[in-house]
């Protein structure tokens, strides 16, 4: 199936769903507020090969990044439904290069091969940029890059997150800003330079609890 076709059919399957996924029950406003929110600031180049999506949700950003760039998507939630809902659909629609599973993001490291294992790690509306980087820098390779989408909020939370940054072993790289009908939205682009200790991440529910200070 053409892509814009696939976009289509994914969209009218969120706004559908019998489980509450994304919140929007319009075709125009998911349209643009998931599809177009999670494929325009990103590049091909930045997703590599290989990336995850922690706490996917209703699969956003990971199956529209998927259509979009053609990249292999690992696509994780703690909620079991949701992650049944979007998989059973993305199999129906034939949409080859994901997996799923449903699990947290702090068990993820006891589970299969995935520490340092990623070409890059996104997500959106999970947490703050501390607690987020915290479920996501263990599963990136050094080299890779950590995208986080954020509203104008981001500038409080990554001043608070500059210890996490250096114990993690990521720096800011770059902020990019863009505009979805009038409202301000920022990727925040994190390369991971170093490896992450491999305390990290913590227990579940301690780098929310406790984001690293
Ligand atoms: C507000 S929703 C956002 C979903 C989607 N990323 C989006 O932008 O529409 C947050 C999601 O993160 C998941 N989540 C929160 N903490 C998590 C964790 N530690 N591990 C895995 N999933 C998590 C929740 O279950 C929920 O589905």
């Amino acid at each position: 199936m053409e892509k814009q076709e696939l976009v289509k059919r994914y969209i009218e399957t969120l706004i559908s769903s019998p489980i509450n996924l994304v919140g929007y029950d319009n075709f125009e406003e998911a349209y643009h507020f998931l599809y177009i929110d999670s494929t325009l600031p990103m590049k091909a180049e930045d997703l590599g090969q290989k990336f995850i999506d922690v706490g996917t949700g209703g699969g956003v950003p990971g199956v529209f990044l998927a259509i979009e760039f053609g990249a292999s998507g690992f696509l994780i939630d703690s909620v079991c439904k949701k992650i049944e809902y979007v998989k059973n659909k993305c199999e129906e629609l034939k949409i080859e290069n994901l997996e799923f599973l449903c699990i947290r993001a702090e068990e993820l490291k006891d589970k299969g091969p995935y520490r340092e294992y990623f070409d890059s790690a996104v997500s959106r509306a999970v947490s703050k940029i501390a607690t987020v980087l915290e479920l996501t820098a263990p599963y990136v390779k050094v080299g890779g890059k950590i995208l986080l989408y954020k509203g104008p909020g981001y500038t409080e939370e990554l001043g608070q997150s500059v210890n996490a940054m250096k114990e993690l072993g990521v720096k800011l790289s770059e902020v990019r800003k863009y505009t979805i009908k009038g409202k301000d939205r920022f990727l925040i682009v994190f390369e991971k330079f170093d490896k992450t200790p491999e305390k990290y991440p913590r227990k579940v529910g301690i780098p929310e609890k406790r984001p690293i200070r």
